[in-house]
């Protein structure tokens, strides 16, 4: 397999501090990577550095298979972009704005931009100052895909979006995946990374505190568990949820309403499967299990990793 992307001890101080320390990074071609991490963890230094919009201070890098400084406009034309702050303002209308990109990143099929546009429901005909946010991505969406190119950097592409978008968005992902193009994509929603990713790189103040395939890193690994149980008694469940490894703030009541019912909830470190199976001493009647914070995430897969080194 090639890389798309290669980084070598890439490195960006500003002034004392470090952005991005000593980065070992490949993006293979053709696949879907996700950069996660927590606010400041240095995903969007990198990417800036991937795109020259900043220069490193120590390290070397290719994109596509050339240095991005020595690549200038022929190898931005095969990358498409969407920052993490995209600033859009003037009375130019959405689509007359994409067209115009579009003779700048070089060939767009007649259509492309209507269709994508229409996929993910924005009106091109209103000035782009007037959008809200989440048209406002949108747009950065549409010219992002629209000349089809070989890779694709996004930095929290769905910021803004609404859950059907996002849905959509995670299909054009899946779709440039079979047609062979390579993504770059920046998040610190862990859900949408797991959903869309071949290979993860988490990032963590600066450095990749782990990297693999989204199962095999257990980054969901800590996970919030509410559940109401019947037919069984609060002190059995509390016992058998707490001879679970890795379980924390177990809180196990009668439920105040209910006679019969027992309300549970508990932090999962290790899985939710041995949780759930303790619950079945009882019928579970209700049963939530809450998106993982990534930052508490990160912090016990740091943890892990500096106890295991
Ligand atoms: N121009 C700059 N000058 C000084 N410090 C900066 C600059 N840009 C970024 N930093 C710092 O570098 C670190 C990494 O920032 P970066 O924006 O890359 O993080 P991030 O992972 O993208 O976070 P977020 O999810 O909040 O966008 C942060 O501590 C940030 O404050």
């Amino acid at each position: 397999m090639t890389s798309a992307i290669t980084t070598t001890a890439l490195t960006k101080r500003y002034g004392s501090h470090t952005a991005i320390r000593e980065l070992d990074m490949a993006v293979e071609r053709g696949s879907v990577f996700g950069l996660i991490g927590p606010n400041g963890a240095g995903k969007t230094t990198t990417l800036r550095l991937l795109l020259d919009i900043i220069r490193p201070t120590s390290g070397s890098m290719t994109v596509l298979g050339v240095d991005p400084r020595a690549g200038g406009a022929d190898l931005r034309r095969r990358i498409g972009f969407i920052p993490g702050e995209l600033r859009l303002e003037g009375r130019v209308k959405g689509g007359a704005l994409l067209r115009h990109l579009a003779e700048i990143s070089g060939p767009v099929a007649p259509g492309a931009i209507e269709e994508l546009a229409e996929r993910i429901s924005l009106d091109l005909t209103r000035p782009v100052r007037t959008l809200s946010k989440g048209n406002k991505q949108k747009l950065g969406l549409v010219q992002a895909f629209m000349h089809k190119p070989e890779l694709l950097v996004l930095d929290e592409p769905t910021s803004g979006l609404d859950p059907l978008i996002q849905r959509e968005f995670l299909v054009m992902l899946r779709e440039a995946r079979e047609a062979g193009q390579t993504v770059l994509l920046s998040s610190h929603v862990l859900s949408e990374v797991q959903q869309a990713a071949d290979d993860v790189a988490v990032l963590a103040d600066g450095k990749i505190v782990a990297r693999g395939d989204v199962a095999s890193l257990r980054i969901a690994s800590v996970r919030r568990i509410r559940a109401t149980v019947a037919g069984a008694d609060a002190d059995t469940l509390r016992t058998a949820l707490a001879a679970v490894p890795e379980v924390e703030d177990l809180d196990v009541a009668d439920s105040p309403g209910a006679a019969d019912l027992v309300r549970v909830s508990a932090t999962a470190h290790n899985g939710i499967d041995a949780v759930v199976r303790a619950l079945t001493l009882g019928e579970i009647r209700d049963l939530t299990v809450e998106e993982p914070d990534l930052e508490e995430s990160v912090l016990d897969l740091y943890a892990r990793t500096e106890g295991a080194s």
